[in-house]
């Protein structure tokens, strides 16, 4: 059997730090964020969608989208983002499902699957087991505006429109903490998956 973990935490928390860790244990990844950038590609039916929803000027010159300024937009304005989510989310939930399915044929002792808004879109019932990601909220702001050299208010902006992260750790099967070292954390996740009884 294969067991499917869903794997989310805050934005800038350390999903993708997290969920390349996994690899070194020989554990696929389906990752929500890298399938939502394939379904607006130029041409693609969500790409449509959007262009007619918010117009030409989320664009960049060669027609692909300008994520910077579609997130200015979405980002700012919850009917917005709720639009736009509406577009994107079905075709992404859709491949996520058939990637993890082949990797269930596959029989992989575990697959995960990486899921920003696990808790927010309600999916925690596509996995069995749910690992949350979790940073304290002075951490996440610092990583973020140094990762996206982005403002304090886009920073906060962003963090805003998802549920707090510390709720999110309640919620799940297990927390890493991840406000300390990379090397700390990835002995976290070794314990949890000992635990789990994924790795020996
Ligand atoms: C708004 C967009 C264009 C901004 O693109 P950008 O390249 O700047 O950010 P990226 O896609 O890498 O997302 C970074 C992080 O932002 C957060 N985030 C993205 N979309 C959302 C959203 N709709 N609501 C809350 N948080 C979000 C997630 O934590 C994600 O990991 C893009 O995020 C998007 O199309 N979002 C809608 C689809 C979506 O919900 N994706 C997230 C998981 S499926
Ligand atoms: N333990 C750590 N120590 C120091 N820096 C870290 C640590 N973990 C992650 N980072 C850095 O923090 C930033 C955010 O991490 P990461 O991109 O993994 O988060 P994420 O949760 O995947 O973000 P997003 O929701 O935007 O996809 C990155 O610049 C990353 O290099």
């Amino acid at each position: 059997m294969t067991v499917v973990i869903g794997l989310t935490g805050s934005i800038a928390s350390g999903k993708s730090t997290v969920s390349e860790m996994f690899h070194t244990f020989n554990i696929p990844v389906v990752d929500a964020d890298v399938i939502s950038r394939e379904v607006v590609n130029v041409g693609e039916p969500a790409y449509h969608k959007i262009v007619d929803a918010f117009g030409e000027e989320v664009l960049h010159e060669d027609k692909t989208i300008d994520r910077k300024s579609l997130g200015k937009i979405v980002f700012k304005n919850k009917e917005k983002r709720d639009l736009l989510n509406q577009i994107v989310h079905p075709e992404v939930r859709k491949e996520m499902l058939r990637q993890r399915d082949a990797y269930k044929a596959e029989q992989n002792s575990a697959v995960v699957l990486d899921i920003p808004l696990l808790f927010e879109s309600k999916l925690a019932h596509y996995a069995d087991l749910t690992l949350v990601v979790y940073v304290d909220e002075g951490t996440q702001l610092q990583r973020l505006m140094e990762r996206d050299q982005s403002s304090m208010e886009d920073a906060e902006q962003r963090i805003s429109s998802q549920i707090p992260v510390g709720e999110k750790a309640e919620m799940a099967d297990a927390v890493i903490d991840n406000t300390g070292s990379v090397k700390e954390s990835q002995e976290q996740l070794k314990s949890i998956l000992e635990k789990w009884n994924i790795i020996n």
